[in-house]
């Protein structure tokens, strides 16, 4: 555990801080839902991951035992056993489920991890919230959406609030803990201190659109498509701009395939219907072009780039 812990920042699985919560299921098994059940899982936590589809189960399974293995290789590098054990302990630690009410009973945390719709949501959270146990806390993993509009639906809201992560989980270190109207101190300190026993470095932010980190990079990110579709210069450029102008990992057409144009689409028209008058919310012709011929980045093998399909 102690070497474990050594690398927690880098990999985001420090088993080494307590939370009373033990018990987590993840709604969505997308690329965010896959990655919050396995940092969750390499910390301790009892995970069910599910999603309406058996095959993106099947799928999240894969790549969650790719990516503990990768983890494994550098944490246990001289140890392959243990490094084997470590990869079986985390994978035998998450069980999977189509049904969200039966996944909810067992639970003292559900972290929602699914499509970036309010009124998909809405379904989910009052099934949740009729299903759960009365000390489970409800939270959204969302991008965009209002967490107080998202806890309208449900009778707990002092026990609701905002966890939300960060693309690809396993590597990426902060998580921000979002505080609706409504939501306890209670609730407040029981989702900080489960944040940081899965390894993340958590901050707080209000329900303010985009929170911190996309309500600054969405419109970076799109403005980068707008340069791109008004053909001031290629794809390729704008992403080796960023990168070598701007100290970026990724240049923002890269990021947007990799978040999912879809996802990207659904932050803009969300806000723009929200704020019209918001020239950085404004509808792009060419995103919505993309998302209409199945163009959504990594995960569809194409999107501003080509990609090898999954
Ligand atoms: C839309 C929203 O609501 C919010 C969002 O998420 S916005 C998006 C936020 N994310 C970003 O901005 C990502 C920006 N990109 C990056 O940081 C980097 O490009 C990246 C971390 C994704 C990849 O980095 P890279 O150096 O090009 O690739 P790669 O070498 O494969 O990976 C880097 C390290 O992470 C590890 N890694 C990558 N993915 C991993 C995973 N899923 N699980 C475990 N480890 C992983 C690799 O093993 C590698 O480790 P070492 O450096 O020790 O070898
Ligand atoms: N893609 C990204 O970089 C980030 C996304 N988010 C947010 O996380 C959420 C999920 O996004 P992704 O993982 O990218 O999406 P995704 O499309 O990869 O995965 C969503 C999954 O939810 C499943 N699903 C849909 N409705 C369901 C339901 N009612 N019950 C159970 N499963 C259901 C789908 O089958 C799909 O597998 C969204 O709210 C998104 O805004 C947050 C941070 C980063």
């Amino acid at each position: 555990m102690m070497q474990f812990g050594v690398i927690a920042r880098k990999f985001s699985s420090s088993a080494s801080v307590q939370s009373a919560i033990k018990n987590v299921t993840v709604i969505g098994g997308g690329l965010m839902g896959s990655g919050i059940a396995q940092v969750s899982a390499q910390a301790g936590q009892n995970v069910t991951l599910v999603d309406v589809s058996p095959d993106v189960l099947a799928k999240a399974q894969k790549s969650i035992g790719a990516n503990l293995g990768r983890v494994a290789k550098k944490v246990y590098k001289d140890k392959p056993q243990e490094g084997e054990k470590f990869v079986a302990e985390a994978l035998g630690r998450i069980k999977t489920l189509t049904d969200p009410v039966a996944a909810a009973k067992s639970a003292d945390l559900v972290v929602e991890a699914i499509v970036e719709n309010m009124d998909v949501k809405h379904k989910l959270f009052k099934q949740l919230d009729e299903a759960a146990p009365e000390h489970t806390i409800l939270a959204s993993n969302t991008s965009s959406l209002s967490i107080n509009e998202i806890a309208s639906v449900v009778k707990r809201k002092d026990r609701f609030g905002g966890l939300h992560f960060f693309n690809p989980v396993p590597v990426m270190r902060l998580l921000e803990v979002v505080k609706g109207a409504e939501t306890s101190e209670a609730t407040y300190n029981a989702m900080m201190a489960w944040g940081k026993a899965v390894g993340k470095t958590c901050i707080t932010c209000k329900d303010t659109p985009g929170f911190v980190v996309n309500r600054l990079l969405v419109p970076y990110i799109c403005e980068a498509i707008r340069l791109y579709e008004r053909g001031d210069a290629s794809a390729r450029d704008i992403d080796i701009a960023m990168k070598l102008g701007a100290g970026y990992p990724m240049g923002p057409l890269e990021l947007a395939d990799y978040v999912g144009l879809d996802t990207n689409k659904f932050i803009l028209d969300g806000w723009h219907k929200k704020y019209p008058d918001q020239p950085l919310f404004k509808p792009i012709p060419l995103l919505n072009k993309l998302v209409a011929e199945g163009k959504l980045g990594v995960k569809s093998g194409e999107g501003f780039y080509k990609y090898e399909k999954k």
